[in-house]
């Protein structure tokens, strides 16, 4: 099939280079003229494990190709995935304006019958928008609009892609579900179901998801909070709780609070869409307060255990990208922590193994960044861990110790046993768990 995919972000990126690789001819377009050189010549603008493997081989014998010229771009395309922005406007709303707009354009230049597919997240009713800006100029027989809500995430972006859970489609039209069968054929061969619905319950699933997902993280954050006050180890408490398949294991893990590109944003575009329809969606709100308090729990524990006033006090930063396996930083924890420490007279020297270029943007020279994890610790009193990279997992104790001013250790994702760290002679806080705290010290 040929197949337009319009955005070359994460979601564009990953769409195109997975089509291409079920042997699609896939031609990208995106109006960022220097994005689209360098991945003319081969180079990646994001850090994705084994996304570089399948883009090497599909650019090289010609099925993923890459222009900044819609018209080019869409030219004989049966199917054309709109992987745009759809950042928060100033209300909290999804803004529509990237999504509107490419669908105006192309609502110019569509000449034969093609499926448009919303692979961005959008707010129920999407469809029925875009549908009604290409009816403006384009015949009805020469369009349907599908949505696609997208479920992978970042980190292990192509596996989610090639081997989806599901795959939600919203349609009303038999053509374009036929035409969505085939495309989709190859992802679903191992049983995993493709789902076929009205436009407005795929546009919400998508909303639904992530909101339970994000209500899931605060609720454990929550969890993990009362935990310290009456002596409780969340870990336990995850493992028991886990256990029941009602619940599961995954997802269950407190930290410093849910960031990234589309918890925050989507969140709080749920709640927007309710409180538009005259509905309080109380959790909703909840979630988002609980959150923004859980980014601040790391750094009070730092302010607090130096008795408010860090002038003086270098803080070693591990990790800074929203999770691991990837130099995203949108929303991420480490930004709040870092400018409250600053903001507490701290200096600060970070690693990351990918997100350090990205961070620089955000703090200049404000904060030292080092080569790799242990140059953090010269000079600094002591170590935060704010994302939980499997390099930072297993340490050399004797080296923290060594270099660092004091044994102490603040860990924002639980990454290593309180009982070690006891035995290894650590001052740790963790989040959720009974410090440990040396006998001298207690
Ligand atoms: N990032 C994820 O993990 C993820 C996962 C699922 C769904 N989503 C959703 O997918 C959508 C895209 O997310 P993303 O993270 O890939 O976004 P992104 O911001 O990384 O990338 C968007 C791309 O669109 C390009 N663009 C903007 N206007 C354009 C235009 N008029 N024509 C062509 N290109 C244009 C930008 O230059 C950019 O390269 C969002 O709605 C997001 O919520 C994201
Ligand atoms: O038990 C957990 C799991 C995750 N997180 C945090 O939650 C955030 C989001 O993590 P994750 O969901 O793994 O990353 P994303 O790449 O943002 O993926 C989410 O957002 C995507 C964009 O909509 C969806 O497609 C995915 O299904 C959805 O998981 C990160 O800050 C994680 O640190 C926790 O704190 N505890």
């Amino acid at each position: 099939m040929n197949i337009a995919v319009i955005g070359t972000g994460y979601v564009g990126l990953v769409t195109g280079t997975c089509f291409a690789e079920t042997g699609n001819h896939v031609i990208c377009v995106d109006i960022d003229e220097k994005k689209v050189e360098r991945l003319k010549q081969g180079e990646i603008p994001i850090y994705e494990p084994g996304l570089d493997i399948l883009f090497d081989r599909n650019t090289r014998q010609g099925r993923l190709k890459f222009t900044t010229n819609l018209k080019e771009g869409i030219q004989g395309a049966e199917v054309i995935f709109l992987a745009l922005p759809t950042p928060p406007g100033e209300d909290g709303s999804a803004d529509l304006s990237y999504v509107m707009g490419v669908a105006a354009d192309l609502s110019e230049i569509i000449d034969a019958y093609t499926v448009v597919i919303d692979k961005s997240t959008v707010p129920v009713g999407t469809a029925e928008k875009v549908h009604a800006i290409l009816s403006d100029k384009l015949s009805e027989d020469l369009f349907d609009v599908v949505s696609n809500p997208e479920f992978l995430r970042e980190g292990v972006a192509v596996d989610d892609f090639m081997r989806p859970d599901r795959v939600v489609v919203g349609t009303s039209s038999e053509r374009a579900k036929e035409v969505m069968s085939r495309l989709y054929e190859p992802f679903v061969r191992q049983g995993n179901p493709v789902y076929f619905m009205d436009e407005r319950s795929a546009e919400m699933t998508k909303y639904a998801a992530n909101s339970y997902l994000a209500t899931r993280i605060s609720f454990m954050n929550e969890i993990a909070n009362l935990c310290e006050k009456v002596g409780a180890n969340v870990d336990m408490v995850r493992l028991g709780m886990g256990s029941d398949s009602r619940i599961g294991k995954r997802f269950l893990f407190p930290g410093v609070g849910y960031g990234g590109s589309c918890f925050p944003k989507d969140v709080q575009a749920l709640a927007k869409t309710a409180a538009e329809n005259g509905y309080d969606f109380r959790i909703l709100n909840s979630v988002m307060g609980v959150n923004d308090k859980q980014k601040h729990i790391l750094s009070k524990k730092i302010i607090d255990y130096y008795g408010g006033n860090l002038s003086g006090k270098t803080i070693a930063v591990w990790g800074l990208a929203f999770k691991p396996n990837t130099d995203d930083i949108r929303e991420a924890p480490a930004l709040t922590i870092i400018e409250e420490l600053l903001n507490a007279g701290a200096s600060i020297k970070a690693f990351d193994p990918e997100a350090m270029e990205n961070v620089k943007q955000v703090f200049g020279d404000r904060i030292q960044f080092a080569e790799e994890q242990y140059e953090t610790l010269i000079g600094a009193d002591s170590l935060a861990v704010i994302t939980e990279w499997p390099v930072f997992r297993a340490p050399s104790y004797k080296v923290l110790r060594e270099l660092l001013g004091e044994p102490v250790i603040f860990d924002g994702r639980n990454i290593y046993d309180p009982k070690v760290m006891e035995t290894e002679g650590f001052y740790y806080d963790s989040i959720g768990r009974n410090k440990v705290v040396q006998k001298a010290e207690a």
